[in-house]
């Protein structure tokens, strides 16, 4: 992995563990303890500096039995070089009461004029929790001392927060919560998964010089979205582009019933860059669509089956008859033209069979599945999977996705991509002004307009006799979601919080994407 890479690309603990081995025997180990201490002492240093002087400042660590304690004793001894009152607060002890911990490194706290306490002094500025790292295993015990925090302490975590797994983010006992963890090697997926990258805080990735060593299997490896990442996967369109080059999306959602899903996942997609939306649907939905946005075409059937390259279905469909009869003719519409992308979500993963799913991975469509919570837990029992009832959801999705062909997009508050070859993306970044009705529709659409851009781009390629290979379904997915998740943010920074404003802070979004050279353009009243 390249330094880029090890800021954007998580992967286990323990694949980090296994990257070690090799350097461990070939006795490095203290060399990378040293530079993992060091820069742990930096990241410390920086945080103390934003409070006041460094020199004078009391900084307590909290110390466990192994490596990751070796780390926080060496980092409070370089600390101690810079004028900092350093104390290492030890929290396991052998039967006859010596501290059990790293003899290196207390020599070195010992040597450079640092003390050892029972308890973290209440003049500590900042705590730097190094009771366990990767080697964490069971249930963590949250050691008294750790109980009793001077109300106004940092909390600096070494490698991960103790009581954190470093695979999958799971949280077993009482983990402090950090303000910052400075994390070694390479960024462990369970600083940016469930309850893990919520007890992280501020995540600093140092380079040990493990990348070489790291594996490069989809199945260890987790993708943190961001810009370049998500421009990546939806580039500015071209000087040449027409309408059609850009991509076309067939919008078969909203009804009688739930008109307003229409609006929201037609403004989804053209605000995401589609060359062209056509909307499917009902008189009433047409009507609403079209009044909202008149550069779109509305039709009870939809686009000619050729003409579209990404079909989103399921938002806001009405009643079991009205959605069955509209997924059966997406479906329909597909096999005339199956190098089209599917996007299903709400009623569609309702409806969807797992012999539908097999049709469509062997004529080659590109599928991506959207669920919340809710709708994955029972899409997980209509259609099961071996090994999808995990409690790591990550595992769970990668089993699911691997049997049934279709990339998975878990939405939350950190969504989750997952597609069949292990591809796995994280989104961070979105907060909760995306928790309103409504949202999931809009990110139907733009989910829709990024594989359509995609579809259309792979088309171009063939017709050109070239290979463009299989669609990066999860990467696509992901690059929408996290455009959505930013545009959350943006718009309740700027005072906007409700769905029906979402779409304009997602193009606004999406130009700063494309053009981010460009000045901020005028907001949109
Ligand atoms: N191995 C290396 O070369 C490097 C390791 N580094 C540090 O070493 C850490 C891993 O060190 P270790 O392998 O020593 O493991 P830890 O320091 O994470 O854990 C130490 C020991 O605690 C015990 N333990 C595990 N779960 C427990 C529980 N629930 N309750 C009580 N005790 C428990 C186990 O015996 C475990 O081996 C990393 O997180 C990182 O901070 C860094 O120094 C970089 C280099
Ligand atoms: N607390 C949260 N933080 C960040 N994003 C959230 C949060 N809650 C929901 N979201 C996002 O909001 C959207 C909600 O979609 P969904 O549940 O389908 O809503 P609806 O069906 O009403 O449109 C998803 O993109 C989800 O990831």
């Amino acid at each position: 992995m390249t330094a880029d890479d090890l800021t954007r690309i998580a992967v286990t603990g323990s694949a980090v563990r296994t990257a070690e081995e090799p350097l461990l025997a070939a006795g490095r180990g203290p060399e990378l303890m040293r530079a993992a201490a060091w820069a742990l002492a930096e990241h410390a240093a920086a945080l103390l500096r934003e409070r006041g002087p460094v020199a004078g400042a009391t900084v307590a660590a909290l110390v466990g039995p192994g490596n990751n304690g070796g780390d926080a004793l060496f980092a409070l001894a370089f600390l101690r070089r810079r004028g900092v009152a350093a104390v290492a607060v030890p929290v396991r002890r052998d039967d006859d009461g010596a501290p059990r911990w790293h003899a290196e490194g207390w020599a070195a706290l010992q040597a450079a004029g640092g003390r050892r306490a029972d308890a973290v002094p209440p003049e500590a500025a900042l705590v730097v929790d190094g009771v366990l790292g990767t080697g964490f295993t069971g249930e963590y015990e949250l050691p008294a001392a750790a109980r009793a925090l001077p109300a106004d302490a940092l909390v600096l975590a070494c490698d991960v927060p103790s009581g954190v797994d470093a695979d999958t983010g799971e949280v077993r006992g009482e983990a402090l919560r950090a303000d910052a963890t400075v994390t070694f090697g390479a960024l462990k997926s369970g600083l940016v998964l469930g309850e893990g990258a919520a007890r992280a805080g501020t995540v600093h990735v140092v380079d040990i010089g493990l990348g070489p060593h790291l594996p490069t299997s989809p199945a260890v490896r987790l993708g943190v979205m961001d810009e370049a990442a998500a421009r990546a996967a939806h580039p500015a369109p071209a000087a040449e582009a027409h309408k059609y080059t850009r991509g076309v999306v067939a919008v078969v959602a909203g009804s009688e019933r739930y008109p307003g899903a229409a609006v929201l996942a037609s403004a989804g997609a053209l605000h995401t860059g589609a060359g062209m939306v056509h909307h499917a649907g009902p008189q009433t939905t047409r009507d609403l669509v079209l009044t909202a946005h008149p550069e779109a075409l509305v039709s009870a059937k939809g686009p000619e089956p050729s003409r579209a390259d990404a079909w989103v279905a399921g938002p806001g469909l009405d009643t079991e008859h009205d959605a069955r009869r509209r997924w059966a003719g997406v479906l329909a519409a597909l096999e005339e033209r199956p190098e089209a992308a599917l996007l299903a979500d709400a009623s569609a993963l309702a409806l969807l069979t797992a012999a539908e799913l097999r049709s469509l991975r062997a004529a080659g469509t590109p599928v991506v599945l959207t669920p919340h919570a809710g709708e994955w837990s029972r899409l997980r029992e209509r259609v099961p999977a071996d090994g999808a009832d995990a409690a790591d959801p990550l595992a769970a999705l990668r089993a699911w996705t691997a049997e049934h062909g279709a990339t998975v997009l878990l939405k939350g508050p950190r969504t989750l991509v997952v597609a069949p070859d292990g591809e796995a993306w994280v989104v961070t970044g979105g907060g909760p002004d995306l928790a309103m009705g409504g949202t999931g529709d809009v990110l139907s659409g733009a989910i829709g307009a990024v594989l359509a851009a995609d579809v259309a781009r792979r088309s171009r390629a063939r017709r050109a006799g070239e290979d463009p290979g299989p669609a990066p379904t999860a990467r696509l997915a992901a690059a929408a979601a996290w455009l959505h998740a930013q545009a959350g943010a943006d718009q309740a920074r700027a005072g906007r919080i409700t769905t029906a404003t979402l779409p304009t802070a997602l193009g606004a979004r999406v130009a700063r994407l494309w053009w981010p050279d460009d000045a901020e353009p005028e907001a949109v009243q």
